[in-house]
């Protein structure tokens, strides 16, 4: 049985039964022999540095070798990684030149460079034009981008999402299990950096240059669908105790959607979404410190489904990897 399991599988198990030097030996044997799936698994092992120390730079060379072999996930993650500069410094035209590449075997990797193909880019992949800003309460505390992406951008951040959706969960105290989140009922994917597709890499480039800030301090972009009935109560998105503050927050609207407005009490503004809408708020005062009046809620969604996509954007560098505390 355990020989048709793939090589990645058996030495998954071999090293959770404390046996890893025999897992990586076999790893190893594997990868020389050109096993693409041995390839991969070592890319992952690498990266998240687990039974291995972590070793960006030998996760890109094992992506390359397992895309060399034909891996198709290997070849998208390492578009991903390059374009967003894990393992070496953000190389937009070689990330491109890979998709280009991949494009030609796989239906996926198409769809996205044609999208890409679409987009008004200059050869670091940033935005050269932007629609204006729209300030929906008079001191500008809300401002709205209308047509920051298109259809096809919002549908396929959708279906890149799909795949990776859970439910909002909280550990109960009480009991130590998790347990769904009353207060945001939503089903939540985050598009990390391994996830971070070309066409994803592009919006978040313009979603930093419509807010003035560098790509490197947004957190991974969020992506929520709520069902009907589901909603995200009155909150602030600034943390409590931090050293690198989500300063400002970027909502975007993948659909048309019947309720499910974002609600700010302060200002007496419900945005209604609109695909390919963007809303933009700050959520600290000067000084760093949240902004009370920066409250929102997203409203339950009345009928359908609601697709939005959330960029929390920090005062500094975030770095998705070494853990939510850390600034580059
Ligand atoms: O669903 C909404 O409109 C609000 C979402 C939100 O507040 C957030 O993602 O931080
Ligand atoms: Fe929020």
């Amino acid at each position: 049985m355990t020989n048709q399991m793939p090589i990645g599988g058996r030495a998954e198990i071999l090293a959770q039964n404390g046996r890893v030097p025999e897992a990586l030996a076999l790893l190893h044997d594997a990868a020389a022999s050109k096993d693409p799936d041995a390839c991969f698994s070592l890319a992952l092992w690498h990266l998240a540095g687990r039974f291995v120390p972590r070793d960006l730079a030998r996760t890109r060379a094992y992506l390359r070798a397992a895309r060399e072999l034909g891996d198709a996930d290997a070849a998208a993650m390492e578009i991903a990684l390059t374009a967003n500069g894990t393992g070496a410094p953000a190389d937009w035209s070689g990330a491109l030149r890979l998709l280009r590449g991949a494009a030609l075997r796989n239906s996926t990797a198409a769809a996205e460079l044609k999208l890409v193909e679409a987009m008004d880019l200059a050869d670091d992949g940033k935005p050269t034009r932007l629609p204006k800003a729209e300030q929906l309460v008079p001191d500008g505390a809300v401002i709205r981008f209308q047509n920051l992406l298109t259809a096809g951008e919002c549908e396929l951040i959708a279906q890149a999402a799909a795949g990776w959706l859970e439910p909002a969960v909280v550990v109960d105290p009480r009991t130590g299990q998790q347990v769904r989140h009353p207060h945001r009922t939503s089903d939540g994917a985050v598009l990390g950096p391994t996830r971070e597709t070309l066409p994803i890499r592009a919006i978040n480039q313009r979603i930093a240059a419509i807010s003035g800030t560098a790509t490197e301090q947004g957190e991974a972009l969020i992506v929520l669908r709520y069902a009907p009935g589901q909603e995200f109560r009155p909150h602030l998105d600034a943390l409590p105790n931090t050293h690198n503050q989500r300063v400002i927050t970027v909502l975007v609207y993948l659909n048309d959607t019947n309720g499910g407005e974002t609600r700010f009490p302060t200002y007496g503004l419900d945005v209604k979404p609109r695909m390919g809408d963007a809303i933009l708020f700050r959520n600290t005062l000067p000084g760093g410190s949240p902004d009370p009046r920066a409250i929102h809620a997203g409203a339950p969604v009345t009928q359908g489904v609601k697709w939005l996509a959330t960029r929390w954007i920090r005062a500094r560098p975030f770095d998705v990897w070494s853990g939510p505390e850390s600034a580059a």
